[in-house]
């Protein structure tokens, strides 16, 4: 564990960059540090390396003051990515990763063999390991910064907005990858973002901070969008703070109907025992949804394809969110969401009403389990 004791960082120029804060980072999880511009973040994360050293306070690496061992000692168990990825550019890609095994004497075959294993580890093609970095894509270069830090296998990661200078379609990818990568290592990483949602998305547990390197919030993502401690973390966490939180329901209890699901070749017999409900959802012979049907528009053995309206989008109850079965529900032209297995065969259907039963029985487990924690 890392542990930040009341540290107060001013620059020679009196600037108060992080002033007394105390956090305590969670081994083998993401802590992320988020707060808008000059609140602190990047000195904060560079007083963890000794790259800035604090003016009061200490920070303890399990138990012990990260002062008390040799700083490259220290660094070598930290790897570090930072924006644009920082790479050697007259190196290839092959040596970019090998440098720190390099740097522990290990041989130039096995720190490449290193390499290489974690060129995969990150989703880069073994094709590009001979390239310069200027011959590789904004998203490519920073999968090299992560495996570059990934080399030695240090347990701590520091990442400063390691994907802000990306477009948003390879930072949702580098993000997933981010993700699996954790699962996979399990390391101690710090996260230094300004953009909420990536900080929401990627956080077992964030911090915000406000200007003047003040700490306003420390907690996981679905208690910051559920009791946020003040109007700044308010404001800072932004709209549709409802909806937001609801990603963190899963969408596993939700009661399925399986009465509106009719096969493609039903029988007049069955259509008319399941013209209970308002629409009926009609499958293909592989299970699959087709889509949505008034009942008295179904005729027995004779289904219109052309005529079945837009299923929308189906949700999986196994892994998704209620906010992913709302949104099938509210894209869907009959108000009702599909639940799909893996292979994307109908197994029921849901009703915006039941959704929101749901949503409502969710948020008030929640508040009990507030009140319990506060004794009340
Ligand atoms: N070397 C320095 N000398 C003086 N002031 C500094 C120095 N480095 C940073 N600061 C100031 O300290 C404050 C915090 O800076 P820091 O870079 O830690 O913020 P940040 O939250 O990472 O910001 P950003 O999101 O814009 O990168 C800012 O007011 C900044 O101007």
């Amino acid at each position: 564990m890392i542990r930040i004791e009341s540290v107060t960082k001013r620059y020679p120029d009196g600037t108060v960059a992080v002033d007394r804060l105390s956090l305590e980072i969670p081994d083998r999880a993401i802590t992320v540090l988020v707060g808008p511009s000059g609140c602190g973040k990047t000195t904060t994360l560079r007083m963890i390396n000794r790259m800035v050293e604090p003016s009061e306070g200490s920070i303890l690496l399990d138990g012990q003051d990260i002062r008390q061992q040799p700083v490259n000692t220290l660094r070598r168990s930290m790897g570090y990515v930072i924006q644009n990825a920082g790479l050697f550019q007259h190196r290839t890609i092959l040596d970019n990763i090998a440098t720190v095994p390099r740097l522990l004497g290990w041989n130039k075959q096995k720190a490449r063999a290193r390499a290489a294993e974690l060129m995969e580890r990150v989703g880069l093609d073994s094709a590009l390991a001979k390239r310069y970095p200027y011959q590789l894509s904004g998203g490519q270069q920073q999968r090299v910064g992560v495996a570059r830090a990934l080399a030695a296998d240090p347990p701590v990661l520091l990442m400063d907005e390691p994907f802000s200078a990306v477009d948003p379609v390879v930072r949702k990818g580098l993000q997933d990858e981010l993700l699996r990568i954790q699962e996979e290592l399990g390391k101690t990483i710090v996260f230094v973002t300004h953009d909420i949602d990536e900080a929401i998305k990627l956080g077992t547990k964030v911090a915000v901070l406000r200007t003047g390197g003040r700490l306003a919030q420390f907690a996981p993502p679905a208690e910051l969008l559920s009791a946020p401690a003040d109007s700044f973390v308010e404001d800072f966490l932004g709209a549709d703070r409802g909806i937001r939180r609801l990603s963190f329901f899963p969408a596993d209890g939700l009661a399925l109907e399986t009465a509106p699901v009719v096969p493609v070749d039903a029988d007049a017999g069955e259509i008319a025992s399941r013209a209970t409900a308002p629409y009926l959802l009609v499958t293909g012979s592989d299970g699959r949804p087709l889509g949505w049907s008034e009942p008295d528009k179904l005729t027995a053995g004779a289904v219109d394809r052309e005529q079945l309206l837009d299923y929308g989008r189906p949700f999986l109850p196994a892994t998704d969110s209620l906010r992913t079965a709302l949104d099938g529900a509210v894209l869907s032209p009959t108000g009702w969401a599909v639940a799909v297995d893996g292979e994307g065969r109908a197994v029921g259907v849901v009703s915006q009403q039941v959704i929101g039963e749901a949503i409502r029985d969710a948020h008030s487990r929640v508040a009990e389990r507030a009140d319990a924690k506060a004794g009340r």
